[in-house]
């Protein structure tokens, strides 16, 4: 039926007959999956039966003592399935609301129940949706439909253990090869703390110490964007589409939930960082109550909080996992949006569905800050780095940088080494004169592992060439001293611990298959600084690493 024919068709309608055919159009509209116009419709339905119940409630005599309570109940269905609705449109508050307004009419409407009860579970909060479930069980509909209550009550019960513990395992999803959608994981916040930061405004810090590969949190997008953009120009321009598309669908989170719009406003627009206000952390953690922003969130702010914020996944940081480097993917996480960067970083993020994965690349003590690289910080040296952090609008004060700094200003050699190699010099001399370099600049302990790291394209060359080692191998250290060292300042890396493993591939078939205990150990702690305790099967983690 067209639009304009239904409105006429309205105007020639009683009062209870409109709600009839309104009631049948917005089912129709439902069960087609027309969100939209199924609210719509709903909505005129909604606002009908409540001005006949309202009518009839001051006529004296009420002609039919059944006609009120029969409106209520319509009513209650249709808030119930414009709550669904909304739902499927991920409008949350609103369909949260529809569902209170549902209940306040009948207590224990099953129907409601159950949506209800799954809009808590979109909003990650899995012990409200339990008790909501459970409820649900105790209405006599229930015993129609026990199947799919107790599923919904199994899997909130996960996920709050979960969100509780930190207990996630990707290892069968990794088994199976990726099959299917990428689990549903729950929001996690491990031991950390928003504070300043001597970096540059807030940080995230760790209130406790966390091991390598222990998570750190798990967080839901804002808003995603993922595809295969091809090259050239229509690569470019599929890559502005999909931008777009993002920037449109945190625009319409933030319209459509308070606390995606009061999280979204706690983020750095990248101004007078130092002089922005500290959130606690509990206020993301879904199931906390909060006080709704009065601040204005207009386009300009909007643009500049995610040109600050957004993460784009060919980070090689961040690994998306079940999908092909070919991916491009960018998306907006509010948590952890608050951790800096760091040349020397000692956390890495995986990227599973909508969710971020945060864990410790290496070990990290209490009261340390939480920091993960923006960009590549292996084979990148000083000035490379610092174009790198310009991009992003900021010059990196780490460590690392002022260490490299310090002796790139007093040092002629490390121009020469970088002169050779613009000019494309011999990689194992490079390594040479970096290795002696070190020896005569009196550069000890970790900081050999900082100079390795900058230079790690030429040790990379060297160690994958069998010509070079015949030449070079004796003058410079193991590859296994200097991953080992490059690990300790900038956590676990997938192209170091893809070097280690060809490394004992080799080994293992010139020693007729077998594999020493100690490489397969490294091996294994390498991978879990790269993917984190997630993977806890060792298949699974075998699996990855190309062992299997
Ligand atoms: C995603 S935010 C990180 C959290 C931010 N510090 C805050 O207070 O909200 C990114 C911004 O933090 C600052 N930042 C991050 N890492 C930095 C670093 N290593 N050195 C200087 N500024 C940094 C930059 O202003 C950057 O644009």
């Amino acid at each position: 039926m067209g639009g304009e024919q239904f409105e006429q068709e309205e105007d020639a309608q009683g009062p209870m007959e409109l709600l009839q055919s309104l009631r049948s159009k917005a089912t129709e509209l439902l069960l087609r999956e027309e969100w939209d116009e199924s609210i719509h419709v709903y909505t005129k339905f909604i606002d009908l039966s409540r001005s006949e119940i309202s009518n009839l409630s001051g006529s004296d005599p009420d002609p039919d003592p059944d006609s009120i309570p029969k409106l209520r109940k319509s009513l209650c269905l249709a808030l119930c399935n414009r709550a669904e609705a909304r739902a499927r449109l991920r409008d949350f508050s609103e369909a949260m609301r529809d569902c209170d307004r549902a209940l306040e009419i009948e207590t224990t409407h099953f129907k409601t129940l159950l949506c209800k009860g799954k809009v808590l579970l979109g909003l990650s909060k899995y012990s409200s949706a339990l008790e909501c479930f459970k409820t649900a069980l105790l209405d006599p509909q229930a015993s129609d439909n026990l199947e799919t209550v107790t599923g919904y009550i199994e899997k909130c019960k996960k996920l709050d253990f979960q969100a509780k513990t930190g207990a996630f395992d990707l290892s069968d999803w990794i088994l199976s090869g990726f099959r299917g959608r990428s689990p549903e994981l729950a929001e996690f916040i491990g031991s950390i703390e928003i504070k300043k930061s001597e970096v540059s405004g807030r940080g995230l810090f760790a209130t406790k110490s966390i091991v390598a590969g222990a998570l750190i949190l798990v967080t839901k997008a804002v808003a995603t964007e993922r595809g295969i953009l091809g090259s050239g120009e229509s690569g470019e321009k599929a890559q502005l589409i999909m931008w777009k598309n993002f920037i449109e669908e945190v625009a319409e989170s933030v319209r459509k939930c308070d606390r995606t719009r009061r999280l979204v406003l706690a983020l750095s627009t990248g101004q007078d960082e130092d002089s922005l206000e500290i959130p606690e952390i509990s206020l993301f953690r879904p199931e906390e109550a909060f006080e709704s922003s009065k601040q204005s969130l207009d386009t300009e702010k909007l643009l500049s909080i995610l040109d600050v914020n957004s993460l784009v996944e060919d980070a090689v940081s961040g690994k998306v996992m079940g999908k092909n480097r070919d991916y491009y993917g960018v998306g907006l996480w509010t948590l952890a949006s608050f951790i800096n960067h760091s040349c020397i970083p000692n956390a890495r993020r995986l990227h599973v569905g909508d969710y971020v994965i945060v864990h410790a690349s290496r070990d990290v003590k209490a009261g340390e800050e939480i920091t993960f690289a923006y960009f590549d910080v292996l084979s990148s040296p000083l000035e490379k780095r610092r174009e790198m952090a310009e991009s992003w609008g900021f010059r990196c004060g780490c460590s690392r940088c002022k260490f490299e700094s310090v002796l790139n200003v007093s040092n002629q050699e490390i121009r020469e080494i970088e002169m050779g190699l613009e000019r494309g010099v011999d990689a194992g001399n490079a390594v040479y004169m970096v290795e002696e370099g070190m020896k005569r600049w009196k550069v000890k302990g970790k900081d050999k592992g900082l100079l390795r790291a900058s230079y790690w394209g030429v040790y990379d060359e060297v160690y994958n060439s069998e010509r070079l080692m015949k030449r070079w191998g004796r003058k410079i250290p193991l590859m296994e001293v200097v991953v080992d060292s490059v690990c300790d300042v900038i956590g676990s890396d997938e192209r170091l611990m893809k070097m280690v493993v060809e490394g004992m591939m080799k080994k293992k078939k010139n020693n007729g298959g077998c594999s020493n205990v100690a490489e397969m150990e490294r091996i294994m702690k390498l991978g879990k600084g790269v993917y984190g305790k997630v993977v806890s099967k060792k298949k699974a983690m075998k699996t990855l690493l190309g062992l299997e």
